[in-house]
């Protein structure tokens, strides 16, 4: 089935417009501050009536009241940027030095707001929780808004979340049951020894050289500790270290991210990465600190209620469903559908640029298309 979506970007629709206003103040988790407000404005401007609005930190949580409810579904939406200067060919660019909106959490609002509009306008039976959650970058908003007071007596029974995926087509919705997204560590290795002159390396101890050395070796845990038909990543996206070309280096860091499918393999690969770091501390007669950040518990759809949205989108003419693979990203989502059943899918947006480039330009055509989508499947399955 393919889809029939219309868009205009030069004349847009009400949430492609709010999209751009929030592409323009990407901010870092937990200081959503500017975001906050604009959404604020935009909820209460909708009639009031079945609506009541609670803020937790920089989230905000949104109950629209139903007809008759006997239950409660939820749709949850992240908030935060990324640390990355926009090079897109947007007139409507980041304002806010050095942070983008690169991983579509503009979308992901602006579809919130349109799919809450909806239900405002076109009441159902049920009650429905709106959760606009900071911090899914990190350190990680899902797991404190989860336990939030605020959010106890509107915990929803069911609950959805999406991604913009920018390899399908607009039109496209990609998911599965079971496991969607890998579980993650954020990994900080940090390394101290003895900083000198360049040119008397002997009496020194480089860091630079010890964190060349143990980022080769990290190389060596997935591809000769892991089990080959299992799966898991360590990237290290970031390394510091020295503060001169003819300085020896005292210290140097090294910022990265572990990813595994299953539990056990996150406790090897971080059994093994301490190994490795204490043979760096012996081989370089450094000191090393290992800090794991933040741990995101695997996206894991609900068996059953993901089969039954993916039977739903295939009797849609507008819906072209993809029944995907695993992927090795992470979100904090994952927390959510741990104590809630529900399910998260890739929604198409058609763009040449990944996740978290600076030249990422979503198809916007897909907020329209989403908030339609998602605003007949919760109606569909509120009458049943
Ligand atoms: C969808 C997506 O890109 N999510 C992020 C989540 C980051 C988790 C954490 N800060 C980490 O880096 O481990 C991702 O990078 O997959």
């Amino acid at each position: 089935m393919s889809a029939t979506v219309t868009g205009n970007t030069s004349n847009p629709s009400a949430f492609v417009a709010i999209r751009r206003e929030l592409h323009q103040i990407p901010e870092p988790g937990f200081a959503e501050f500017k975001t906050q407000q604009l959404l604020l404005k935009y909820i209460h401007s909708l009639p009031q009536g079945r609506v009541e609005i609670r803020t937790w930190r920089t989230g905000i949580i949104v109950n629209v009241r139903g007809t008759s409810p006997t239950r409660r579904f939820g749709y949850r939406a992240d908030m935060d940027g990324l640390p990355i200067t926009e090079d897109t060919s947007y007139e409507f660019r980041s304002v806010h030095e050095g942070y983008m909106h690169a991983c579509g959490h503009d979308v992901h609002m602006s579809i919130g707001l349109g799919v809450l509009t909806h239900f405002v306008e076109h009441p159902i039976k049920d009650d429905i929780t709106f959760i606009f959650q900071p911090a899914e970058e990190g350190p990680g908003g899902a797991q404190p808004m989860l336990a939030a007071e605020e959010l106890q007596d509107w915990l929803p029974d069911q609950m959805l979340a999406l991604h913009i995926a920018p390899e399908y087509p607009v039109g496209t919705i990609a998911t599965k049951p079971g496991i969607l997204f890998a579980n993650t560590s954020e990994l900080f290795i940090d390394l101290t020894g003895k900083g000198g002159h360049a040119a008397f390396p002997h009496l020194a101890n480089d860091m630079v050289v010890a964190a060349c050395q143990l980022v080769s070796q990290l190389q060596t845990v997935v591809s000769r500790n892991v089990n080959p038909l299992d799966s898991a990543v360590i990237t290290i996206g970031k390394i510091d270290g020295g503060t001169k070309q003819n300085i020896i280096a005292e210290k140097a860091r090294l910022e990265g991210t572990i990813r595994t499918l299953s539990a056990d393999t996150m406790t090897l690969v971080k059994s093994r990465i301490e190994s490795l770091t204490a043979g760096i501390e012996t081989a370089y007669h450094c000191r090393t600190h290992i800090d794991y950040g933040a741990n995101y518990r695997q996206v894991y759809n609900h068996e059953q209620i993901t089969r039954e949205f993916m039977d739903w989108v295939r009797e849609t003419d507008t819906v072209t469903l993809i029944e995907c693979s695993e992927a090795m990203t992470g979100e904090d989502f994952g927390y959510f559908l741990e104590h809630i059943p529900g399910f998260m899918f890739w929604l198409g947006v058609d763009t040449p640029y990944g996740l978290h480039h600076a030249k990422i330009e979503p198809n916007e055509q897909a907020i329209d298309y989403a908030i339609d989508v998602i605003a007949r499947y919760i109606t569909w399955k509120s009458d049943r």
